[in-house]
């Protein structure tokens, strides 16, 4: 029996997922937030264990056969999923679980978990996302392209959310998000 509720995070990169995720965790004990696999490379700063696992291709694959997966989807050039054993420790010691991942992850965690809260992080407008993720700098100019390409698509998919919040201004939509929480908690 589960005592923590999960929460699913999406919306196209460069929405703000993970900057509103860090302010929500270092201001709420009771929240875990998933560390994901992905065949990508690090970042500059990034850390294996830290930001993700970063798995070879091969290994990614291994856990696919031997079904580690709560759900694993293709992005662009690579594989990103969800480890489902410490999902499903954590919620059973009683912390709310967060995931943050693509669209079509969250739709096969909502099939599988038809309990788990939907988000959509939204940006203000498709114009922002654009300057949001030239201005993060983490990607080359034909990946930035090959993201928005694919947040036109995960736009389009927001209504089958149970929250949209637009990541307008961070601290008001650290807000929203605490009284999604706060809601759901009572
Ligand atoms: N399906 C799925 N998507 C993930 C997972 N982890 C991260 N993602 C998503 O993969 C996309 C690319 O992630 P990343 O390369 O880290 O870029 P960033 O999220 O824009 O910093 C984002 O939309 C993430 O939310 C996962 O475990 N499963
Ligand atoms: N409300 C906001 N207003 C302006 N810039 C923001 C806002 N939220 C996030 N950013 C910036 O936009 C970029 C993308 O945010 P990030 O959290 O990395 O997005 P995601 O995790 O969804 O890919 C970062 O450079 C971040 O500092």
């Amino acid at each position: 029996m589960n005592k923590g509720t999960l929460y699913v995070f999406t919306g196209p990169s460069g929405a703000g997922k993970g900057t509103l995720l860090s302010r929500l965790m270092a201001e709420d004990d009771r929240l875990f937030y998933s560390i994901s696999a992905t065949t990508r490379a690090p970042r500059s700063g990034e850390t294996d264990g830290v930001q993700y696992y970063f798995l070879t291709r091969a290994d990614f694959e291994r856990k696919i056969a031997q079904n580690a997966f709560l759900e694993h989807a293709r992005y662009v050039d690579n594989y990103y999923g969800t480890l489902e054993a410490p999902v499903n420790e954590k919620l059973a010691e009683g912390y709310d679980v967060i995931l943050e991942i693509e669209v079509q992850g969250a739709m096969q965690v909502h099939q599988k978990r038809p309990d788990a809260v939907m988000v959509f992080i939204a940006p203000p407008s498709f114009e922002e996302l654009a300057a949001r993720l030239r201005g993060r700098g983490t990607e080359d100019e034909e990946k930035v392209r090959k993201r928005l390409e694919t947040a036109k698509e995960e736009l389009k998919s927001r209504d089958r959310f149970d929250y949209v919040v637009v990541n307008d201004e961070i601290d008001r939509a650290v807000r929203e998000l605490q009284g999604i929480l706060a809601a759901r908690r009572t």
